[in-house]
């Protein structure tokens, strides 16, 4: 079996949309779903190794590990897509939604990564070539979110973890980050939302999936670039 690349969060859009293109393009893909959707089925059907994994306790994420190596000795790349868009004003707990935060998009790609290097390095001893964990940020990152201070002080921590990831790991394996503003909406954003949210970028678009797939592309036919995080935000740093 060639080395798969595992994408966490695979069920419904972006990281479905990555999986989708990952198995046009004949790669082999383990994914990560919490919820099964239908989706997850077709994956299925078309070849992906198809994992459950709800990343909302620790010994979920050391179980998924250990299910993770007894299906492959070796990964091309991660992506830590999986997310949880969460707000403040949705949970009064707020300790809990804090851990949560840290938890689903901290912690989860801390502990996979450190538990992975061994099949990212094989990778790397196979083809002369180095493997790629990519993480899934936000353009909030820079900015902070006053109505999703977790949220986005977790994205934060992923995104200093591509830091120190890059530089523990090279050369073997690359480590960089992907910053998003608006891509898709979601199903419930209010025509209000919508407008509003356009206005925030030069661009004015909802551009889709396609520009993470071409973002995430160019990050894994790079043997250069790593330790960065790659701005995909229509220009909203210069509204
Ligand atoms: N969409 C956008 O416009 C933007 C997206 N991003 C980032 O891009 C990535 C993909 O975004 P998007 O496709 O909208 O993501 P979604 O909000 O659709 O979430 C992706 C997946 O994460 C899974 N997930 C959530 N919590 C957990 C958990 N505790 N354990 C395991 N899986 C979990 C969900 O599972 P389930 O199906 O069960 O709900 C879902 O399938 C995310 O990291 C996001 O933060 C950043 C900026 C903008
Ligand atoms: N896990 C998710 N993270 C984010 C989402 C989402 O739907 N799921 N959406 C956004 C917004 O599009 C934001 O970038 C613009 O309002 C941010 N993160």
């Amino acid at each position: 079996m060639t080395s798969p690349i595992l994408i966490t969060g695979a069920g419904q859009r972006i990281g479905l949309a990555l999986a989708k293109h990952f198995i046009a393009a004949g790669q082999t893909i383990i994914v990560t779903y919490r919820t099964r959707h239908k989706a997850i089925d077709e994956l299925a059907q078309q070849g992906a190794i198809c994992i459950a994994a709800d990343f909302s306790d620790d010994n979920a994420i050391v179980e998924f590990i250990a299910v993770l190596k007894s299906h492959t000795s070796s990964l091309k790349a991660i992506i830590h897509n999986a997310s949880s868009w969460d707000c403040e004003a949705n949970n009064p707990d707020s300790a809990a939604l804090f851990d949560n935060m840290m938890r689903i998009h901290a912690k989860t790609p801390y502990l996979i990564n450190l538990a992975s290097s061994e099949l990212l390095q094989r990778y790397y001893e196979q083809h002369a070539a180095p493997a790629d964990i990519i993480h899934l940020t936000d353009y909030v990152v820079d900015t902070g979110s006053p109505k999703h201070l977790a949220y986005a002080a977790s994205k934060a921590a992923l995104d200093n973890l591509t830091k120190s990831f890059a530089a523990k790991y090279a050369p073997q394996i690359k480590v960089n980050a992907i910053a998003p503003s608006l891509i898709i909406f979601n199903e419930d954003d209010d025509d209000a939302y919508r407008a509003k949210t356009l206005k925030k970028s030069l661009m004015g678009i909802e551009p889709g999936c396609r520009e993470i797939i071409n973002s995430v592309d160019l990050l894994l036919n790079s043997h250069y670039i790593t330790g960065r995080s790659l701005p995909v935000d229509g220009g909203r740093h210069l509204k």
